[in-house]
């Protein structure tokens, strides 16, 4: 049985933030003391903009001890302006002590050959994640944090897309993103099923949207967003801001 997701609503972006940075710390300082380092994904949006106060107020970070990666890229010069790289560099990562070394880009070179830039970015993954698989083979990231857009999407998953039934990949390509750019790779399923927290985290989701995703889609077949779920059967957490409960009958958790 699939654990129902729980919602945290907060009333400004400066408390999700701080409460996003919190949850963060937390799952940091337990990385850290069973692991040593701390394996994050970031995903576009408004997160990384959300997050930045939270992150760089909060006292504990061990920048030195992230490892961070991309739950999804669009396939564009990393300096470009769609890229999630450039946004969560501008936006977060080159205000912080952080090394860029530890902040993982997708590899310039492969930008025209999406699928080589997805393999080459799944092997980087491999090489980091030796000896923290879960029992199907698959990276345990400590948080996965992952966004929505207005048509259900979450990383580069898009509705009724054939990627939404990749199995065996851990990071896969698309040429055919209904959200431009076109070209982009992506985190699959599996790869963010087997996260230890999967964290849905953004202040500006779209409230009809989380409704249906909340509500009415089914787990298993339902908008890209409803059928995020952990292999390890914990739920899927929602920070967001309380503009996205407008309308919601799904209980929000106080925190
Ligand atoms: O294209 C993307 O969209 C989602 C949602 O972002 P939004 O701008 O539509 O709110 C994001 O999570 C993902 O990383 C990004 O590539």
């Amino acid at each position: 049985m699939i654990p129902p997701p729980v919602v945290y609503a907060f009333p400004t972006p400066a408390a999700l933030s701080a409460a996003g940075a919190k949850f963060i710390l937390e799952a940091q300082n337990k990385a850290i003391e069973e692991r040593g380092v701390f394996s994050i994904a970031f995903s576009g949006g408004d997160q990384p903009e959300v997050l930045s106060s939270g992150l760089l107020d909060c006292e504990g970070i061990q920048w030195s001890k992230w490892q961070v990666w991309l739950a999804d890229e669009r396939l564009v010069p990393l300096g470009h302006q769609e890229s999630n790289y450039r946004l969560n560099m501008d936006e977060l990562f080159s205000k912080t002590p952080i090394n860029p070394s530890q902040v993982h880009a997708t590899n310039p070179e492969l930008l025209s050959d999406p699928d080589a830039c997805a393999k080459d970015y799944e092997a980087r993954l491999r090489e980091a994640f030796k000896g923290n698989l879960d029992d199907a083979g698959f990276p345990r990231f400590d948080i996965v944090l992952i966004g929505m857009g207005p048509d259900g999407h979450t990383c580069s998953l898009f509705p009724s897309h054939p990627l939404l039934n990749e199995s065996s990949r851990w990071v896969t390509f698309l040429t055919d993103s209904p959200k431009p750019p076109p070209v982009r790779i992506t985190l699959t399923y599996p790869s963010i099923a087997s996260a230890r927290n999967i964290v849905s985290l953004g202040y500006g989701f779209d409230a009809a949207t989380l409704k249906r995703v909340l509500e009415k889609e089914d787990r298993e077949t339902g908008l890209p967003a409803a059928r995020i779920k952990s292999s390890d059967g914990s739920p899927v957490l929602w920070f967001i801001g309380e503009g996205s409960t407008k309308g919601l009958d799904y209980p929000v958790t106080p925190l």
